[in-house]
């Protein structure tokens, strides 16, 4: 029964996605802005039916049999690609979890996990079969892959740089109008709301229970209207709603807006086996945003990639100080502003819930405070390897002489930093 109706449902897209070609085809000026209505209207719709195919089944998460791995760790990180380009073999060398490599396509067939000790954080990376295109629509493990895709904070979207099209070959695609694998990976993903290295559109959009729909920008709009506007927001059975363009932003991102289930995601193109190919396409696809180039069989750049990793992941390490002791620099409190924030109280909330309440301020070394030690609020926003000392409420004069004290004491590790770029107080 459900079957039935994703097909249908798939039929549907098919069929619009045809029409909506055709129309994108239309050369004649005359139609053009009729067109454009008309694309938006067609663009909307898509978007709408794509989002009923893809609800999981209730009580369920959609990864599936083979794909429900428990999160562990202080991150989560997932490996995506076209078969065989050597996603197993990157999580066995970066954590040791033996995952089965070959040189047949679909060697793996369900989420395999592991461990990445980094920076004293635990990062877990899952191993998934090789996406192909079609994927968003249900083709190989496409869908599992893709729902525990977003489930992980960051992607490493695995691209053999060897297959990776030159300048000529580039030129001979887009006279076809064939893609290389990135862009086919990126757009499957695209299919199924996952947006990668972008951030949200600029536009504030709020349903509303009467009072007719009212439409503002703050800048000039080259690419929706009004009407286009209202067009879009009729066909999602919207009547009552502000909307409010903040950015020139497109019809795209308008349906992002309203659907409101998008995901913004970090991805890092990882370029493996740049061992069989010339120094000079190395050097091109190292240069691109976002790439690391590495080469699982020579071992080559891949501390560079966990560096990447962790940048782009955002974790902050925080070191809590007992009074007058030294802080365990070897276990930190890792906080991430994805998942559940870095200001002081998280970091409260992090070792104890019960222990905000007390708290009556704190001392912060490292790169966040302007002075050692600074005092500070809850809402204080901490960053990567900050040292924090809490003083709570009933410990008030005692913390008073523990802040003196504390310079004596202070960490060797900010009193390292400081020694490079010297911090007044
Ligand atoms: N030359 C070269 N070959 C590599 C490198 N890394 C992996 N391979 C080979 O690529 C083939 C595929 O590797 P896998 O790790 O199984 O690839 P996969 O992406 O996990 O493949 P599926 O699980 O089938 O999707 C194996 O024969 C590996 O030995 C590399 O850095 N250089
Ligand atoms: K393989
Ligand atoms: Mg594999």
């Amino acid at each position: 029964m459900a079957r039935t109706r994703k097909i249908r449902l798939q039929n549907i897209i098919s069929l619009l996605s045809i029409r909506l070609f055709t129309w994108l085809n239309e050369d004649s000026c005359h139609f053009i802005e009729f067109a454009e209505y008309h694309l938006g209207q067609l663009k909307a719709k898509i978007a709408k039916l794509r989002t009923q195919l893809l609800e999981p089944p209730k009580g369920s998460s959609g990864a599936g049999e083979g794909f429900e791995v428990t999160k562990y760790g202080h991150g989560r990180v997932a490996l995506i690609g076209f078969p065989s380009v050597g996603k197993s073999t990157l999580l066995t060398m970066l954590t040791g979890t033996h995952s089965e490599a070959a040189s047949y396509e679909f060697t793996t067939l369900t989420c395999i996990p592991g461990i990445i000790h980094y920076n004293d954080a635990k990062i877990q990376l899952l191993d998934l079969p090789g996406i192909i295109e079609g994927a968003s629509e249900g083709k190989g493990r496409g869908r599992q892959v893709i729902a525990v895709s977003k489930s992980s904070d960051i992607v490493l979207m695995v691209l053999d740089a060897s297959k990776f099209p030159c300048f000529v070959c580039k030129l001979i695609m887009q006279y076809l109008q064939s893609e290389g694998h990135r862009q086919i990976l990126t757009r499957e993903l695209e299919a199924v709301g996952l947006r990668l290295n972008k951030r949200p559109p600029q536009i504030y959009f709020k349903k509303k229970k009467t009072g007719g729909i009212s439409f503002n920008s703050t800048v000039p709009l080259t690419h929706v209207d009004e009407k286009l506007c209202y067009q879009i927001l009729h066909e999602y059975k919207i009547h009552n709603a502000e909307v409010l363009f903040r950015e020139d932003a497109t019809v795209d991102d308008l349906i992002d807006v309203i659907e409101g289930n998008r995901k913004y995601m970090k991805c890092i193109y990882v370029y493996n086996k740049i061992d069989v190919v010339g120094i000079d396409d190395v050097d091109r696809l190292a240069r691109q945003p976002n790439s690391v180039v590495i080469s699982c069989n020579l071992k080559l750049n891949l501390d560079r990639l966990l560096a990447r990793m962790w940048e782009e992941m955002g974790l902050v390490r925080v070191y809590s100080k007992p009074q007058g002791q030294q802080p365990d620099f070897t276990d930190p409190f890792v906080l991430s502003a994805d998942r559940g924030g870095c200001t002081v109280e998280d970091f409260c909330n992090h070792i104890h819930k019960s222990i905000v309440k007390d708290v009556k301020y704190v001392l912060v070394w490292g790169a966040s405070a302007r002075h050692y030690p600074q005092h500070c609020g809850l809402g204080h926003l901490l960053q990567d390897e900050d040292v924090v000392q809490i003083v709570k409420k009933k410990e008030k004069e005692d913390g008073g002489r523990g802040r003196f004290k504390s310079h004596s004491t202070a960490p060797a590790r900010i009193s390292d930093r400081e020694k490079k770029a010297p911090l007044k107080t």
